[in-house]
């Protein structure tokens, strides 16, 4: 049994301007231990998935329908009080600012401390103990005597590292990071990213890390799944969306992942914006941003397709695409071509595709 699976979850905000569809019938599963990543522009429906996953959807939000299976139980069922008892223990979440996390009124000890001490029942005293050694664990120098400093008394890569501290303290299943780095400079980024692929080694925690950064997603994740408008577009083990990505938007995020010395906005390179998603274009949504799109884009819906076996994808499927092309709809096909470059010798490492002339 999956640790996660999320089953055809349909989230809808009812807003003045109209009804937003956040997610729409979205399927996935994350294994224990896993590392999932979940990439896309801003509005993709991120955030909102992984606040479903929390039942943190507040009005104008409502969970449509679909189910939120943890450990086999649906997380849409249970009462409020077994959803409060599951978070921050079972399942935590790291946002992207450290500082909405932490309280500027308590110590950092002291926050790091209740979580066991509600969750788990310890001691003040085992609390703080445990609190000092993931401070350590954490690499917060002088872990004992930064237990008492209030979080302004922390630069922001050290907020982050004790929220981490805090998100691991019950040893949860599950960890949810919210673009866990966005806040930081780029090389404190590095250092954050390497600790909690380690610690969730460590833990054994399975990760839903959530970016709208391939980059990111290569250097952490053993499976992605690629989101477009509230939908998911593609989902792959994570060598094979690089070396071999099936849908366009796959294709524009990864030509947009910046390199040594290159200072473009990372998506400059797909023109346009995601569409309003209350007025979502007719067809395949992403239609009027391809450069494959052909009139039938324009009037159906590409349904999420299984590589290997060509039926539609279940949640089980490892490599799936949304694109008409894998329903043999497409006239001309998709016509890129991928080719990995060795960023230390700017040499081609290991050409395929046939077409165009994407670099990624
Ligand atoms: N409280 C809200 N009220 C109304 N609409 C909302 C609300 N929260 C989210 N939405 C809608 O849901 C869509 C998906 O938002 P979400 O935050 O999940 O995107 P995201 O992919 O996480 O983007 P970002 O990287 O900017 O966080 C948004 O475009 C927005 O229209």
């Amino acid at each position: 049994m999956a640790l996660l699976e999320i089953k055809d979850l349909t989230v809808r905000f009812y807003t003045q301007e109209g009804v937003v569809t956040a997610v729409d019938n979205l399927s996935y599963q994350i294994k224990r231990g896993e590392k999932f990543g979940v990439v896309g522009e801003s509005g993709a429906g991120k955030s909102v998935t992984a606040l479903s996953l929390m039942r943190l959807i507040d009005s104008p939000g409502r969970i449509e329908s679909g189910e939120i299976l943890f450990k086999g139980q649906n997380i849409l069922d249970m009462t409020e009080k077994e959803v409060r008892s599951l978070r921050g223990n079972e399942i935590s979440m790291i946002f992207q600012d450290a500082q909405t996390a932490l309280n500027p009124v308590y110590t950092v000890g002291e926050q790091i401390s209740e979580a066991m001490r509600h969750h788990l029942g310890y001691s003040n005293e085992e609390a703080r103990e445990r609190s000092i050694q993931l401070l350590d664990q954490v690499g917060i120098p002088e872990a004992e005597t930064r237990y008492s400093d209030y979080p302004h008394e922390f630069s922001g890569g050290m907020q982050q590292r004790a929220v981490i501290a805090m998100a691991l303290s019950c040893d949860p299943d599950l960890l949810l990071c919210d673009e866990p780095t966005t806040a930081l400079d780029v090389t404190i980024e590095t250092q954050i990213l390497d600790l909690i692929e380690e610690l969730a080694d460590e833990f054994d925690t399975a990760v839903q890390l959530i970016t709208h950064d391939l980059g990111v997603v290569a250097d952490i994740c053993d499976r992605v799944m690629v989101m477009y408008a509230g939908k998911p577009v593609e989902k792959a083990p994570v060598e094979e969306l690089y070396y071999d990505p099936k849908h366009p938007y796959t294709v524009g995020l990864m030509s947009s992942i910046p390199r040594v010395g290159d200072t473009r906005d990372r998506l400059q390179t797909i023109p346009g914006t995601m569409p309003d998603l209350v007025e979502l274009p007719p067809g395949c949504s992403f239609h009027p941003r391809c450069p494959f799109a052909e009139d039938a884009c324009t009037t159906t819906e590409p349904a999420l397709i299984d590589i290997e076996s060509s039926d539609e994808a279940t949640v089980d499927s490892s490599r799936a695409a949304a694109c008409l092309e894998y329903t043999d709809q497409l006239q001309n096909g998709l016509d890129y071509e991928v080719r990995v470059v060795d960023e230390n010798t700017g040499s081609e490492m290991n050409p395929t595709q046939t077409g165009g002339s994407q670099n990624v």
